[in-house]
């Protein structure tokens, strides 16, 4: 199949509505200090097979997105459809989310108490979030007597080895990539099978962050 044909295949109502719900979590993940700077990226997968992404754009600011801000992605990262915007430098994160951890949605955001916790608890390479009645917020969870490994992984700015370690943790069903995992003194990626369902996993999450974060300081 060429590339016209496959994103041909893309209804322009699916992409819209993708589009729209993105640009919202934009300016929702902005207000609350999750994205600042242009930092974060976002995607929803329109197609598994053959695997559609539409990603941001590198370099937007996330409280000031338009629906023209996406590009959409094969399975390489590469844009489908000529004369496309740069995608995200973290393209091949959301890649690998998709395709190895079935991801219908991707939020990665840049918290500060997020970006403290990964830095603290970086030399573990994990952080366990234990006991919270948020935790059932997560995918699954039905008790608040349990406990969340978040994998912590080194920054780097080789994202292509990234994903490949990504990939190799999540298809060894490493429970410390099951709801997200945080990069080193850079921030969270969460996902989920819909935006909606990604959206409460960030919200969760950076709430357990902050109450773990303040927990520490006082
Ligand atoms: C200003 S934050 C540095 C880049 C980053 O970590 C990020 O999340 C945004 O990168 P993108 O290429 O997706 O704009
Ligand atoms: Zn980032």
């Amino acid at each position: 199949m060429d590339s016209a044909t496959a994103a041909a295949e893309i209804s322009p109502a699916a992409r819209l509505a993708a589009a729209e719900g993105l640009v919202a979590i934009g300016a929702q993940m902005h207000a609350a200090g999750w994205s600042r700077a242009t930092s974060s990226n976002y995607s929803v997968r329109l197609s598994a097979d053959p695997l559609r992404l539409l990603v941001t754009a590198s370099g937007k600011h996330k409280d000031r997105l338009t629906t023209d801000d996406f590009v959409l992605i094969d399975e390489s990262g590469g844009a489908v459809e000529p004369d496309a915007l740069k995608s995200s430098a973290e393209t091949m994160l959301h890649v690998v989310l998709a395709r190895d951890a079935g991801a219908g949605a991707i939020v990665h955001t840049h918290s500060v108490w997020g970006t403290l916790l990964s830095d603290i608890h970086g030399p573990e390479g994990v952080v366990t979030l234990a006991g919270y009645e948020m935790l059932k917020a997560l995918p699954g969870i039905k008790t608040h007597d349990t406990a969340v490994d978040i994998a912590i992984f080194p920054n780097t700015q080789d994202i292509d080895a990234l994903a490949a370690e990504l990939s190799d943790r999540l298809k060894a069903g490493d429970d410390a990539v099951r709801y997200g995992f945080l990069i080193n003194k850079h921030g969270l990626y969460t996902w989920a099978d819909q935006l909606d369902s990604a959206r409460a996993c960030v919200e969760a999450l950076e709430f357990l962050f902050e109450c773990e974060g303040r927990r520490l300081k006082l």
